[in-house]
């Protein structure tokens, strides 16, 4: 089993960033890759176990110190999973209004029985930059896009991202909440396992 006292957070993301330390709990001393870089690594990857990986492995080399990644992203079944790992850019680089107004336009003649949707995380824990052995978790959230934007809670496509079992969008949900159910939370339980903190 892998001890950490310390870990480096390789995300820009904010949204993403308050998820994963209030999931992680307080028991690892987190900092984040910010801290030591502006620039976000080129994510070159064809899956988003790739790009995790290439993440932790760039935030480890910049801080010397452990470090976990988390690629995600939206899988639409109308659109044959895109946006997919191309999610945080779908519209160009416009930030997640853009991302969202092209996700709608893109699903608009769509009937509800067609607009079934996943968001996916995967996780990627290295102990040091060439680390050979990454840990890998992976989580799923099945749910459906709907025809406009519902809630102010969350980030990214959570407007959009309807959760069955809740009756309401993901950007509805209170953090607490959200982090009980999402792909990340899944992926993060996993990874706590592993790591003797769950
Ligand atoms: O790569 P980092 O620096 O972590 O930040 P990023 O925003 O670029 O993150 P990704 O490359 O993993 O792209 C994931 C995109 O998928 C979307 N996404 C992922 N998880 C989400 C969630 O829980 N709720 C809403 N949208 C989410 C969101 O738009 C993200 O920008
Ligand atoms: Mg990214």
């Amino acid at each position: 089993m892998m001890t950490l006292s310390q870990l480096v957070l390789a995300s820009h993301n904010a949204g993403k960033l308050k998820e994963l330390q209030a999931l992680l709990g307080n028991a690892v001393r987190v900092r984040s890759v910010g801290e030591f870089s502006d620039v976000a690594p080129e994510e070159t990857g064809l899956s988003f176990v790739e790009n995790a990986i290439l993440k932790a492995r760039h935030a480890a080399r910049l801080s010397g110190l452990p470090a976990l990644a988390d690629d995600s992203g939206l899988a639409v079944d109308a659109l044959g999973g895109a946006p997919g790992i191309h999610s945080a850019r779908y519209a160009g680089g416009g930030g997640d209004a853009a991302n969202n107004a092209k996700l709608l336009e893109a699903l608009r003649e769509v009937p509800d029985a067609e607009r079934g949707a996943r968001f996916v995380c995967a996780l990627a824990l290295v102990r040091h930059a060439e680390d050979p052995l990454p840990i890998i978790c992976e989580g799923l959230w099945q749910g459906r896009i709907l025809h406009a934007p519902r809630g102010t809670e969350g980030f990214g496509y959570d407007p959009l991202f309807w959760v069955p079992e809740r009756g309401c969008s993901s950007a509805e949900l209170a953090s607490a909440e959200k982090n009980r159910l999402s792909h990340r939370a899944r992926a993060m339980l996993q990874l706590r396992q592993r790591l003797g903190l769950a």
